[in-house]
C-alpha cells in the first residue's frame, strides 16, 4: 500500500440518500453540490434529471414521469474530501436497483420531513441498510414548516426503524417561530434565516444556556424552551457513541431545512468527520481491504440502452481495493477472461469524464455490450467473488405472454439479459412454461416492456397475476424439500439462474407455509451466482 493510497481512501466517502419522496432528498442533493462547488446553480440536478438521456427510448418513461427511474452516481469535493454521493429514484415506483444501490456504499443519509416522520419508502430502504448494519446519519427537513415535536419525530424513528436516535443538534421552534438550532456538541447556536440563499454562518458559542446572549439572540420564551427542552434531552434522548453509530446501532440527528440552506453544513462536516470512509468488503474466500495494492471491484448496477443501436450498457463498478487506472487489464472471473477497462467514466454533477484513476470508494462505469451482469467482479488476478450483492423479493408480479408465439427464443434472450442486468426477475413455475415477471416496483415492468420492443423486437402482453411477494427456498434435507416441492408445486418456480422460490399469494398465505414447513428456509434475498 502507497502513502497515497491510504490518503486517497481516507478522504473517500460513499454515502446514499434514503428518504421517502418529497423528503427533500434532491433538493439537499443539490445543495450538496453547491456547496461542494460541483454545480453554480440551484435547479441544475433537477434540470439534469430532466435532460438525462434525452436521446434514448425507455428512458422518456423517466421524463414523462418526472422521476429519476436509474440510479445515478454524483460526485463532488468537499473540504479535503471526495464524496461520492449515490441517488435513489424516490418516486413510489422504484426499482429494485434503489434497493441494490446501498450495497455499495459505505454509510446512509436518511432525510426525513418533520411533518410527516418515518413513511414507508423509508423503512423499507432502512431495511436493506440493516443487511450490512450500514451507518445512518439522520437529517430532519422542513423545519421552517410546522411539524411533529422534535421529541415525537425522535420516538417515531426509534420505534418504526428499531434505531437508537442521538440528536447533535436541537431545532428552536418550528413553522413561522422556526429560530433555529442548538448545537449540543459544540455548544453553539445557529440561527435561521428564512430564503437563506448562500451557506449559513459560523455558530455562535454559547457554552452556558444560562448566559443572558442566547435570550437576546432568541427572545426570553425561546431561550427558556431550549432549556426545558435540554435538560429533558438530557434524560430522555440518548448520548452519541461514534461505535453504536459505526455499527448501525445508533443514528445521529440533525435538524435543518434544506431549501433555506440550513442544516447542510452541519451534515457535510457530519459526513467527512463521522461517516466512515472506504472499510473492509466481505468476499467469498476473505474481506477485503481498500488499502491492498491490488485493484478489486463489483458490479452493483447496469445501466443499459445509453445508445440503442450498439446495445450499449454501462457497468457501474464500486471500487473495493486498489488503484484504477485507465486502459487497465482485469479479469473478469466469472467469465474467466481477461478485460481492459479503457473507457471507464465517472460520473461528475453535470457531465461524464473519463476516469484516468480511481480509488476504493469510487465509482466507475464501464462499457459493455452485455457481458457484465451485476454482483460480478473484477479483480487484477485473485478470483475473488464479493458477496452481499443480492436480488430482493419483489412485490409486483406480471405473467408475460407473446403476442407473436415465434418470438419464444427473443422473449428467453431478451429476458434472461434483463434478469441478468438486474432490470427485472424472471420466474419460470414448475408446472407450466409461463414466464412471470418480478419486480420491487412496478415501473420495472414499463421498462422491461420498452426494452423488450425496441431492442428484441418482441411484442408482449401483460397480465395481472396474483402474486404477492416470493422467497427463495432452501432445505438441507433433500427427502423433506423434495416432500416441499410436491405439496406446494403450483406456487414454485425457478428464477433465472435456476434457484427455486415460492410464490406467494398473499402474506398470510407465506406465513402459513412456512409455519407447516418449519425445516424449509424462506429467503427474502438471494445472492448472484
Ligand atoms: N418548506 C420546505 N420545503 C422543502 C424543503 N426542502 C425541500 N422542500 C420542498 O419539498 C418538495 C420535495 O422536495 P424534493 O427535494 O423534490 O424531494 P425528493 O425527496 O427529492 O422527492 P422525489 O424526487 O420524489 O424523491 C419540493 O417542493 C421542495 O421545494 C424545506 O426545507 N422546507
Amino acid at each position: 500500500m502507497s502513502k497515497q493510497q491510504k490518503k486517497e481512501v481516507e478522504q473517500r466517502r460513499c454515502f446514499g440518500i434514503i428518504s421517502h419522496p418529497d423528503a427533500g432528498k434532491t433538493t439537499l442533493t443539490e445543495k450538496f453540490l453547491l456547496f461542494g462547488g460541483a454545480i453554480q446553480l440551484a435547479g441544475a440536478v433537477k434540470a439534469r434529471k430532466a435532460a438525462r438521456h434525452a436521446t434514448s427510448d425507455w428512458m422518456s418513461i423517466e421524463r414523462d414521469r418526472g422521476i429519476s427511474v436509474t440510479t445515478s452516481v454524483m460526485t463532488f469535493s468537499y473540504r479535503d474530501f471526495f464524496i461520492n454521493l449515490l441517488d435513489t429514484p424516490g418516486h413510489q415506483d422504484f426499482s429494485e436497483d434503489t434497493y441494490r444501490v446501498l450495497t455499495a456504499v459505505d454509510s446512509a443519509l436518511m432525510v426525513i420531513d418533520s411533518a410527516k416522520g418515518v413513511e414507508a419508502q423509508t423503512e423499507k430502504l432502512m431495511e436493506v441498510c440493516r443487511m450490512r448494519n450500514t451507518p445512518i446519519i439522520t437529517f430532519i427537513n422542513k423545519m421552517d414548516r410546522d411539524g411533529m415535536a422534535p421529541l415525537d419525530l425522535l420516538s417515531d424513528i426509534e420505534e418504526k426503524l428499531q434505531i437508537e436516535c442521538a440528536p447533535l443538534t436541537w431545532p428552536i421552534g418550528a413553522g413561522k417561530g422556526f429560530a433555529g438550532v442548538y448545537n449540543l456538541y459544540k455548544k453553539e447556536l445557529q440561527l435561521f434565516t428564512a430564503g437563506g440563499k448562500t451557506r449559513q454562518k459560523d455558530g455562535i458559542v454559547i457554552q452556558d444556556l444560562d448566559d443572558p446572549k442566547l435570550a437576546e439572540l432568541i427572545g426570553e420564551s425561546k431561550a427558556e424552551e431550549l432549556r426545558e427542552d435540554i435538560e429533558l434531552l438530557e434524560g430522555a434522548a440518548n448520548p452519541f457513541e461514534m461505535e453504536h453509530y459505526l455499527s448501525g446501532s445508533q443514528t445521529p440527528v440533525f435538524f435543518g431545512s434544506a431549501i433555506n440552506n440550513f442544516g447542510i453544513t452541519e451534515l457535510l462536516d457530519a459526513l467527512v468527520e463521522m461517516a466512515p470512509a472506504p472499510g473492509l468488503r466481505p468476499a467469498e474466500s476473505r474481506d477485503v481491504s481498500p488499502l491492498e495494492e491490488d485493484f478489486s471491484g463489483f458490479t452493483f448496477k447496469i445501466q443499459a440502452n445509453m445508445d440503442p443501436a450498439h446495445r450499449d450498457r454501462i457497468a457501474f463498478v464500486r471500487i473495493c481495493s486498489g488503484k484504477f487506472n485507465r486502459g487497465m487489464k482485469v479479469m473478469h472471473h466469472r467469465i474467466g477472461k481477461e478485460m481492459i477497462i479503457s473507457n471507464a467514466t465517472m460520473f461528475m454533477a453535470q457531465d461524464r469524464a473519463n476516469v484516468e484513476e480511481a480509488w476504493p470508494g469510487d465509482i466507475i462505469g464501464v462499457h459493455n455490450h452485455g457481458t457484465i451482469k451485476i454482483g460480478d467482479t473484477f479483480t487484477i488476478k485473485e478470483p475473488l467473488k464479493f458477496t452481499g450483492i443480492p436480488n430482493f423479493a419483489p412485490e409486483h408480479f406480471r405473467r408475460v405472454m407473446l403476442k407473436d408465439p415465434m418470438k419464444a427464443k427473443q422473449l428467453n434472450k431478451g429476458l434472461t439479459q434483463l434478469a441478468e442486468e438486474g432490470a427485472v426477475q424472471v420466474f419460470r413455475p414448475l408446472t407450466s412454461a409461463d414466464n412471470i415477471l418480478g419486480a420491487v416496483g412496478v415501473l420495472q415492468f414499463d421498462v422491461t416492456m420498452a426494452r423488450l420492443k425496441a431492442e428484441y423486437n418482441v411484442d408482449c402482453i401483460y397480465e395481472a397475476i396474483d402474486y404477492n411477494t416470493a422467497r427463495w427456498v432452501e432445505c438441507p434435507d433433500n427427502k423433506m424439500l423434495d416432500e416441499f416441492r410436491k405439496a406446494n408445486q403450483a406456487n414454485l418456480a425457478l428464477d433465472g439462474e435456476g434457484q427455486l422460490a415460492y410464490l406467494a399469494p398473499s402474506q398470510w398465505r407465506l406465513g402459513f407455509v412456512q409455519e407447516n414447513w418449519p425445516d424449509v428456509v424462506f429467503h427474502k434475498t438471494r445472492e448472484y451466482n
